[in-house]
């Protein structure tokens, strides 16, 4: 069944041959040709150093959606809309080829001008990428041009700044799409609609009902072969810039005065802005890192001992913070924010903890109330559950702890499509929603750039602090400890338990 129709585009995806494209990129695209999304009018121009020929190219796709798919049926007429150009982007002369190729495409299957350019690469080579783009006229061509860039945006917010500058010397910022892919998952967008389309929950989310909000977005793999990045980056940077703070925006956010890309995004921004910044010692007050060490029976190694890897290494594989809004709404609510590589379960979750009653009509010695939650299951399981205290089925007053749930991965015929499909699609349909703003991206960095600044200062002499397979370093529970809290087990809050 056709799902959107979409304006006829060429795709240029720079960095073809590489990770990403493959494990995700075509994939995606694949699945929107299968719904109909895709038709006749599209094509795919991959552009990667190495020397293919169309035919190498095309096998490699096919690779990749024959692992990735589970219909194949399709796999040939979607690989007869890519086109490889092999072309090295610092080579100036050679874009006037791409231009050539890419205007082939457009008649050949009647694109009508409009392009993405899709950056799949090192962002050292953003800039030079977008000033030949449009040096050589390739954004030049009558239709739309959108500029899709992979994370990281820079390093920190200088280097944020100078990358930003220089892509928008080509492309206006309405044109430029940054991709964090957290924003496609299907559970962090409906955070809006579990918020603004229920009368339930917004007069209680705040501080007068709200008691803290906890964050964990944790990862069984650890580094692996992504050392060589990895020790530039550190969770820090990985994640928490990004992903992590983009939930906290969404979670603290206003409600929008209408859902336009610029109102959610400027509701996003001003919750960015009242970040409470921490700087210098008082990170220790508020952040704890981490880097896992081999576990206990020799299985899984250290971080220090992947490949690329300094054997003294100070980067962090694990984060913990306590994240502050100080704004009307917020004033008083801890966010604590948790991820970490090498950790026992592959999950991410929201836990909203209620307040507690004023007085507890039910308690005995025995039975204290439960505060009620409302978590939101990212990843891997998709929904939400609503703890409550019932009635125990049994005689007395006693309460039991209870579950509302809804799962919206365990429903007949509901597959929800990767982050990426979904970003696709958005973008060759003009929706800049669910991408982040430059003035999202500066804000975080601004953040922290305060924290990573005071932990490349000071060599944390505990690493490593925690065990590979374990929930990260004790340090963060006295985090919360300090405030009364502690970490909801996400173990034991699954959404179909
Ligand atoms: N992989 C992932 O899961 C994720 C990746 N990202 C980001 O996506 C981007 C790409 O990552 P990934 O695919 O893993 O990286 P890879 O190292 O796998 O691929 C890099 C790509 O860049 C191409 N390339 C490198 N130098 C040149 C050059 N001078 N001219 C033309 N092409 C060149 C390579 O071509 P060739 O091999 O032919 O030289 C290859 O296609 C990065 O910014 C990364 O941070 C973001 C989130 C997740
Ligand atoms: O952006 C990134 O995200 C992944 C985690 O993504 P998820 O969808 O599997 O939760 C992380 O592994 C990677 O280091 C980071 O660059």
């Amino acid at each position: 069944m056709k799902q959107t129709s979409t304006p006829p585009t060429l795709i240029m995806i720079f960095g073809a041959t590489g990770d990403l494209a493959k494990r995700k990129l075509y994939p995606s695209l694949y699945q929107l040709y299968l719904k109909g999304s895709l038709e006749k009018q599209f094509a795919v121009l991959g552009i990667g150093r190495r020397e293919w020929s169309n035919q190498q190219f095309t096998d490699h796709i096919r690779n990749s959606l024959t692992q990735a798919s589970d219909n194949h049926d399709h796999i040939e007429a979607f690989i007869e809309h890519c086109v490889y150009e092999s072309h090295d982007v610092e080579d100036s002369s050679s874009y006037i080829k791409l231009k050539n190729k890419a205007n082939e495409l457009d008649e050949k299957f009647d694109l009508k001008g409009n392009r993405i350019f899709y950056l799949a690469m090192a962002p050292e080579f953003f800039g030079t990428i977008t000033d030949h783009l449009k040096a050589d006229g390739l954004t030049d061509n009558g239709g739309f041009c959108r500029l899709v860039i992979e994370k990281p945006f820079g390093h920190n917010l200088p280097s944020a700044n100078v990358l930003n500058d220089q892509i928008r010397q080509s492309f206006p910022e309405e044109s430029i799409y940054r991709i964090d892919h957290y924003l496609g998952k299907e559970m962090v967008q409906n955070i809006e609609v579990i918020r603004f389309a229920n009368a339930l929950f917004e007069p209680l989310w705040n501080s007068r009902f709200i008691s803290n909000i906890q964050i964990t977005s944790s990862e069984v793999l650890g580094v692996e072969e992504r050392g060589r990045y990895y020790e530039k980056s550190g969770a820090l940077r990985d994640m928490v810039q990004n992903h992590m703070l983009q939930m906290v925006a969404l979670l603290a956010m206003e409600p929008p005065i209408s859902l336009s890309t610029d109102e959610i995004r400027s509701e996003k921004v001003r919750v960015l802005r009242a970040l409470r910044p921490v700087e210098g010692e008082e990170v220790d007050d508020y952040f704890v890192r981490g880097q896992y060490g081999p576990d206990h029976e020799g299985e899984q190694k250290g971080y220090r001992e992947n490949a690329n890897v300094d054997s003294d290494s100070n980067t962090e594989t694990y984060v913990a913070g306590k994240v502050m809004i100080d704004n009307f709404r917020w004033a008083g609510v801890p966010f604590y924010i948790r991820t970490g590589k090498s950790m026992a379960v592959k999950s991410t979750k929201i836990v909203v903890q209620f307040k507690d009653i004023p007085m507890n009509l039910y308690y005995n010695k025995e039975h204290s109330l439960d505060p009620n939650l409302l978590v939101i299951h990212i990843q891997p399981d998709e929904g939400i559950t609503l703890h409550l205290n019932a009635k125990k089925t049994a005689q007395g007053i006693d309460t039991d702890s209870v579950k509302l749930s809804y799962s919206a991965s365990s429903i007949d015929g509901i597959n929800t499509p990767e982050a990426y499909e979904k970003l696709l699609l958005d973008c060759i349909l003009g929706d800049a929603t669910n991408f982040t703003h430059w003035d999202e991206v500066r804000h975080s960095w601004s953040f922290v750039d305060k924290i990573s600044d005071h932990w490349e200062k000071t060599k944390d002499q505990t690493f490593p602090n925690y065990s590979a397979g374990s929930m990260g370093p004790e340090r963060s529970d006295s985090l919360l400890e300090k405030d009364g809290f502690e970490w909801w087990p996400i173990g034991e809050l699954d959404v179909e338990e």
